[in-house]
């Protein structure tokens, strides 16, 4: 009985790879997007670079996994309905909505430029304690638009932001709830780092705690270990000013927080960068 159920999960799991396999570049969806390359590969979506064959401008098409069924495309059309919602120059304009073949499609703005994961991890940059607090200053931006419009956006991490000509964006609203809204079933399978609490409802601290994650892996792009040194806390091994030393604390819970949300943690870091610059 186990075997069979393990036999029909693996097959299941090959015909999901082959299904789900990148479409060929130069492939055109609905007679307008023409695929330039793929950009990203998610549990429930593929991402790719394309040209909208009528404005003639690079656009970034998400496509729902054949694999994931309705649940793939129902989470598509909630992360369409969100970023329809939003207007600000830090995240990407949603251009269209729709369905070809029985798969669904967004279609947003372009940002050219690279996720702070590829500055760290692939071209090596480091982040000084004033660039680190300038870029977090930046994405309060787009968050508190996000949190104006009723939403938490419940991703924030490096992968998440792409710097262009220095200015922050930020993308990808597949975990975006409203405040209130409990952890839904499918989000959850989603989610990788850092759960909360399943009971948790949807409140602005969460990106706040996720922005202090944020700020501390920033933080440790510049951090060199000395040799034969075991590892520590972060406490112990970044060598922080005592004003964003304690920020993060706020940030991470190890105290009282910001319980004027985004706008007193606006406030407090560009006192700070006053005091650096
Ligand atoms: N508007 C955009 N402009 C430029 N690049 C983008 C844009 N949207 C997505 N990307 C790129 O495509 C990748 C995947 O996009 P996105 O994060 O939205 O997909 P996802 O399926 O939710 O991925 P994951 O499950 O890894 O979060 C991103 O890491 C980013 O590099």
């Amino acid at each position: 009985m186990g075997g069979s159920v393990e036999l029909r999960r693996s097959w299941q799991r090959l015909l999901g790879l082959w299904t789900d396999r990148p479409r060929r570049e130069g492939t055109k969806i609905a007679g307008r997007y023409t695929i330039n390359g793929l950009l990203g590969m998610g549990s429930y979506g593929l991402t790719y670079l394309c040209t909208d064959e009528h404005s003639g401008k690079d656009v970034a098409l998400k496509e729902s996994k054949p694999s994931k069924g309705r649940l793939a495309a129902g989470l598509l059309d909630r992360e369409a309905d969100v970023m329809n919602r939003m207007d600000h120059p830090a995240i990407p304009e949603l251009l269209d909505v729709f369905t070809y073949r029985t798969r669904s499609y967004i279609v947003t703005e372009y940002i050219l430029g690279e996720t702070l994961e590829q500055c760290i991890f692939d071209q090596g940059r480091k982040y000084t304690e004033q660039e680190c607090l300038e870029l977090v200053r930046q994405l309060l931006a787009p968050i508190m638009h996000v949190h104006e419009q009723g939403f938490i956006h419940g991703d924030v991490r490096i992968p998440n932001v792409i710097l262009r000509n220095g200015k922050v964006h930020l993308i990808d609203f597949g975990l975006t709830r409203r405040m209130g809204e409990p952890l839904l079933p499918e989000l959850k399978r989603r989610m990788r780092e850092w759960p909360e609490p399943e009971d948790e409802l949807a409140a602005p601290d969460q990106d706040l705690q996720d922005l202090g994650h944020f700020l501390l892996f920033m933080l440790y792009s510049s951090y060199e270990p000395e040799k034969g040194r075991k590892p520590a806390s972060w406490q112990e091994e970044l060598k922080l000013t005592p004003e964003v030393h304690d920020m993060l604390e706020r940030l991470l819970g190890f105290r009282l927080g910001y319980a004027g949300g985004a706008l007193e943690l606006q406030a407090d870091i560009e006192r700070m960068l006053l005091r650096l610059r």
